[in-house]
């Protein structure tokens, strides 16, 4: 079994643990009259069902037998209506089951979306996408099918349980016994099923989450694996996988068919010690023709729901395994919330902040800057540096684990996180686009007038990019696919400043462009970030020599700070960077 992403999501609770099943009554609360209306349709079916067997003796014993017609048609007529009734009445009880397990399905994806989206970013770090989907979609379908196809109509199977045993018992005790002899043994064979369906299911939800995690990681990456070959690595990977989850599945058919093949045999044999004992009867006299065929009527009415219960019990076992799961996700704890910021603007600050995504290896230590208000503040480093770990601690994506962060003189931890993200712009390095216009991913609460968003389309340089796909009502592909990267860059640029952020964030916002292009926008931000903190990370130190400052990040420390001028003179880190990368210009490094 292959470990890292596709792995690790097995939850190892209890077997049938009816906390679970608790928890999920609570969810039927609004759908309470509906669902107690199936309930209480179980017994009528049950007593129609039963209803015609005994009819059928009544025929046999009192009308046929004795060769008296009179009567046998009304008795035909009522065991035509018994069977019209169960069929009638078994419509209604699977109509309301079958409404209250779909909208129990809908509220469970409402509710999980609904939390997914509140949760906190670390999160999305441990759990792989393609799982999350397998809980909101194949997840939430078995818990819809446990009220549906499990629990209630396991209820009704064993209602008419009883109802045949006590029948068959008051029929005739002695018959009854004969009939029943084969119970140890089914309970036996039941009880090693249960033994072996133990962890089968869960299996083979853990298995089905790790093929949709894998498969969705390689969609998102497949012009990666069309590279060096990976076409076949990946092939065989998914084949692993998909082996797994096959045996997997396969153990719980193979288990499923012995179940069925033994209660059926069970059942044969229960048929034909009746046929022995009863005939035998029959012929003495101590037992009506009647009781005969009534018995046999019973006995295979009893074995098939025994039957059914078996895949009834799958569904049972296999929506605790998706319950698990689903209830998992809620008791997730949320982003932590925040009271709204009181609205101050006078940038930003950090004062030794330290942070770590595992807890042991510090990506940022004791890092102290203020941005002001129309300043821009640069962060250059080496890769992995920590200068995105510290764009996305700003965004409160993260917490700090020493060290405070002010947004307008207010600690960023005591905000509300949505209301600090509404005041931030952020181009990240990687531009995200939605599917949808072009209008609803640069300004998606339709806030900005026509005017504006034409100002902020020309101050980001994305207007030619808009006018040349047709205008702001133009489609764009899933993640912005059918744009170039420069130009999904730009749009994302257009997005930060129709937010009218405080502080802009500029996480290598400008690699993907051209130099002529990036001269332009250079302008245009010129004019939009006025009055702004900017908070500029840049690899090429070109584009950050006009900050008011430059901060020299390395594993994770501040190690240089001052404009670009103090810093050339300083003759540091900065200054051997500057020459490094204006050797291959050919314009010195005298500036
Ligand atoms: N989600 C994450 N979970 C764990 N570690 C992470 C995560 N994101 C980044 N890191 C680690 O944190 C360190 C800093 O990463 P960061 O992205 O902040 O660097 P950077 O300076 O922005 O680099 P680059 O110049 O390549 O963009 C890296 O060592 C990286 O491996």
């Amino acid at each position: 079994m292959r470990h890292g992403i596709h792995d690790g999501d097995e939850i190892t609770g209890r077997h049938l643990d009816w906390r679970l099943y608790l928890r999920f009554l609570g969810l039927l609360r609004p759908y309470r009259w509906p669902a107690l209306a199936s309930l209480a349709l179980l017994p009528l079916v049950a007593v129609a069902k039963l209803a015609q067997p005994y009819l059928l003796k009544i025929a046999i014993d009192s009308h046929i037998v004795p060769a008296r017609l009179e009567g046998l048609a009304g008795l035909a007529a009522l065991f035509m209506a018994a069977l019209l009734a169960e069929s009638l009445l078994q419509f209604c009880q699977s109509y309301l089951v079958q409404g209250v397990g779909q909208r129990v399905m809908a509220d469970l994806r409402r509710h999980g979306f609904r939390r997914l989206l509140r949760l906190p970013v670390a999160f999305f770090d441990r759990h792989p996408s393609g799982r999350l989907v397998t809980r909101m979609t194949s997840d939430v379908e078995n818990v819809g099918e446990l009220f549906g196809s499990g629990v209630v109509s396991a209820l009704g199977d064993v209602l008419t349980l009883v109802g045949i045993v006590s029948i068959m018992l008051w029929m005739d005790l002695e018959l009854s016994l004969v009939a029943f002899s084969v119970i140890p043994l089914l309970a036996l064979t039941l009880l090693l099923f249960r033994r072996q369906m133990r962890g089968a299911m869960r299996r083979v939800r853990s298995r089905l989450a790790g093929l949709n995690a894998f498969v969705a990681e390689r969609i998102a990456g497949v012009d990666e694996v069309r590279l060096f070959g990976q076409e076949q690595r990946t092939l065989d990977e998914f084949e692993e996988l998909q082996q797994d989850y096959f045996a997997s599945t396969l153990r719980v058919v193979n288990w499923d068919a012995i179940l069925y093949a033994v209660v059926e045999a069970l059942g044969a044999v229960a048929i034909a010690a009746i046929l022995w004992r009863a005939g035998g009867e029959v012929v003495a006299g101590a037992a009506t023709f009647g009781t005969l065929v009534a018995f046999i009527e019973y006995v295979q009415k009893f074995f098939a729901p025994l039957r059914d219960l078996s895949a009834k019990y799958s569904v049972i076992q296999s929506s605790n395994a998706s319950l698990e799961r689903i209830f998992d996700l809620q008791d997730q704890p949320l982003e932590a919330a925040g009271r709204p910021p009181a609205g101050g603007h006078n940038g930003v600050r950090l004062e030794g902040v330290s942070f770590s995504y595992d807890g042991t290896t510090p990506v940022l230590r004791g890092v102290d800057l203020e941005i002001p208000p129309g300043r821009t503040l640069a962060l250059v480093g080496d890769t992995g540096s920590g200068k995105t770990t510290l764009a996305r601690l700003l965004l409160r994506f993260y917490p700090p684990d020493a060290g405070r962060i002010l947004l307008g003189g207010e600690d960023l931890a005591e905000l509300d996180p949505a209301e600090v993200r509404r005041r931030i712009g952020w181009v990240s390095q990687e531009p995200f686009l939605f599917a949808g216009t072009l209008r609803e991913n640069i300004d998606p609460e339709g806030r900005l007038a026509e005017p504006v968003l034409h100002e902020v389309l020309e101050n980001s340089g994305a207007a030619a990019v808009v006018e040349r796909l047709g205008g702001l009502d133009a489609r764009l592909a899933e993640r912005g696919r059918n744009l170039s990267a420069g130009e999904r860059q730009l749009l994302c640029l257009a997005r930060a400043l129709a937010g009218e952020p405080q502080l802009l964030i500029l996480d290598e916002a400008t690699s993907r462009l051209d130099m002529v292009t990036e001269q332009v926008v250079g302008r245009g931000l010129a004019a939009a970030t006025q009055g702004r903190s900017v908070l500029l990370i840049a690899h090429r130190l070109a584009s950050a020599r006009h900050a008011s400052q430059i901060l020299v990040l390395r594993a994770g420390r501040v190690r240089e700070r001052g404009t670009h001028e103090q810093l050339l003179a300083a003759d540091g880190l900065y200054a051997r960077m500057w020459r490094l990368q204006n050797l291959g210009l050919g314009n010195g490094a005298k500036e």
